[in-house]
């Protein structure tokens, strides 16, 4: 796992560094200035001719240091506007900024009032504010902010678009630079995560500047991002001389008439993860669709429910393509007061127990919800922004002893000791029907084979995600969910097999 920071705690890290590298501070600019310069030209090949506007703080002074640096590399088009709205400066900045002026770059400075100068380059790099932005944007820096995302070609943002807190709320923070990409340092700033910031970046990308990792591992952060180790640590390779009882009988209670098809993807992704033995709880009229599409799967009328609490499964899935009729509910309410195997609730699920709460004391400790915004939205309450939504998931998690799988491009995996873990495989290509239910076959299958809650959840979410990565990366550009299940066992093999 990698730590994820706020600005605060960047700050922290960023002087731990300075006095334990040891690094001076202008060195550590430097870095960073040299990282940011390095993935930039790996971005844009063709040298373009840039605009680098530079606050005067940090943010600033590593601007001044990048467009050092690309003079270096032979960039001949570079103009630097440095923004003097206040007296404020930093040491760093002056220091750079003293280096700028031995160099043959044209430098511009901007004063308020002043008409701003046209943008003729192909490139703006924005390093007006970094992670030191404090409250939102007012005049005049609001009206440069706004001035070059009408006029400027494409903007590359240094560390973090000019206008975007760190983390927090972001709807009181309109005025934002617009960015093509982000080259950020160190790790992704908490603020990417949310849908919010989509309309400001499109890409990030993380560079490495050396801040001191033990101490960041230490340091007691709400988030942090599971990372490919994370998940080679979890996974168990599959032993020699094991058979299917090794794996678990893993029951999935889904489908119903018109909704089958989500029963089968979920049991289908329950197979092609490995439990040992899959079963599903359906009405019969969905009996003749499984026999013929899923025949290692075994099928359990939905009359026999009372046979999910007797201990012949290991673990169990309920919700996709279930319902939320009267019978359901009513079973439902009766299935959960019982000794339930390690449990995941999915879709209708959810929905029942959000439109009868009080199933939400029966839950035992460990559960695994896995809401999509509205449906986690309906279960707790309305949010009108994603960093209440996903700090309320860490406070049911926690109060509730739950895991929270809250679905999104970016999943948080809210953990019962208050920690949330963000995945960061998926991809847009597979944003359609019928993912959620291979998600819930995955999880049951990884608790059937005696993973914990929490591992199950940190592995099936990155296992997920990577089977769509593997398919974005053979060329499509659209994934139907009954095609990545199929890459499932090749994730599983590449990260159990690598220890
Ligand atoms: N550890 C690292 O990741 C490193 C980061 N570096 C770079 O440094 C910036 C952060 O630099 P910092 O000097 O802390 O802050 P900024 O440059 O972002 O901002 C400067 C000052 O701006 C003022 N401020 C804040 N909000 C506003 C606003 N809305 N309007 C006007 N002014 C604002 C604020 O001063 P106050 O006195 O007003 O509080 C800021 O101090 C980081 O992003 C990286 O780019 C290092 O180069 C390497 C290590
Ligand atoms: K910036």
């Amino acid at each position: 796992m990698q730590n994820l920071l706020t600005a605060s705690q960047i700050r922290e890290v960023d002087a731990y560094t300075i006095i334990n590298e040891p690094v001076s501070s202008i060195d550590l600019m430097e870095r960073a200035a040299e990282a940011f310069v390095n993935k930039f030209v790996s971005l844009y090949t063709d040298r373009p001719s840039v605009i680098i506007c530079c606050g005067t703080g940090n943010n600033g002074g590593d601007g001044l240091a990048i467009a050092r640096l690309l003079f270096e590399r032979g960039y001949t088009n570079i103009v630097v506007w440095i923004v003097r709205y206040n007296n404020k400066k930093t040491d760093d900045f002056e220091v750079n900024y003293k280096r700028l002026l031995t160099y043959s770059i044209q430098v511009q400075e901007l004063f308020p009032a002043e008409q701003l100068p046209s943008i003729t380059a192909d490139v703006v790099i924005d390093a007006l504010f970094g992670s030191g932005l404090n409250k939102p944007l007012i005049d005049p820096w609001r009206s440069l902010v706004r001035y070059i995302n009408k006029e400027a070609k494409v903007v590359v943002s240094v560390d973090i678009p000019t206008g975007m807190p760190a983390e927090g709320n972001m709807e009181t923070f309109e005025n934002v630079i617009i960015a093509q990409d982000v080259i950020t340092f160190q790790a992704p700033k908490i603020s990417f995560l949310f849908p919010e910031s989509g309309k400001f970046l499109k890409r990030f990308h993380v560079v490495d500047i050396g801040l001191h990792q033990g101490f960041m591992a230490s340091l007691d952060t709400e988030f942090c991002s599971i990372m490919n180790d994370d998940i080679r640590s979890r996974l168990k390779v599959r032993e020699n001389f094991s058979h299917k009882g090794t794996y678990g009988h893993a029951c999935i209670l889904a489908g119903n008439e018109h909704t089958m098809g989500a029963a089968l993807l979920s049991a289908e992704a329950c197979l092609y993860t490995g439990a040992g033995l899959t079963t599903v709880c359906i009405p019969s009229s969905g009996l003749s669709a499984l026999n013929t599409r899923l025949p290692e799967v075994m099928a359990l009328d939905r009359s026999k429910l009372s046979e999910l609490g007797t201990g012949k499964y290991k673990s169990l899935g309920i919700g996709p393509g279930l319902g939320t009729g009267e019978e359901i509910r009513g079973c439902l309410s009766e299935l959960l007061a019982d000794d339930l195997p390690p449990l995941v609730l999915d879709a209708d699920a959810l929905n029942v127990v959000a439109a009868n709460k009080n199933l939400l004391t029966l839950l035992k400790a460990e559960t695994i919800l896995t809401p999509h915004m509205k449906e986690f939205d309906r279960l707790f309450g309305h949010s009108d922004h994603w960093w209440d939504r996903v700090i309320k998931a860490r406070t049911e998690a926690s109060r509730r002893k739950l895991i929270i799988v809250l679905k999104n491009r970016y999943t948080f995996v809210a953990l019962p000791d208050g920690k949330i873990w963000v995945n960061f495989t998926g991809n847009p290509a597979m944003a359609s029907g019928g993912m959620g239910d291979v998600l819930t076959g995955i999880l049951v299958a990884l608790l059937a084979q005696g993973y914990k809650a929490a591992d199950a959840a940190i592995l099936g979410v990155f296992i997920h995600g990577k089977a769509g990565d593997l398919l974005a990366a053979e060329g499509m550009g659209v994934i139907p969910a009954s095609c990545l299940i199929k890459k499932i066992p090749n994730v599983i093999e590449d990260f159990s097999s690598s220890i």
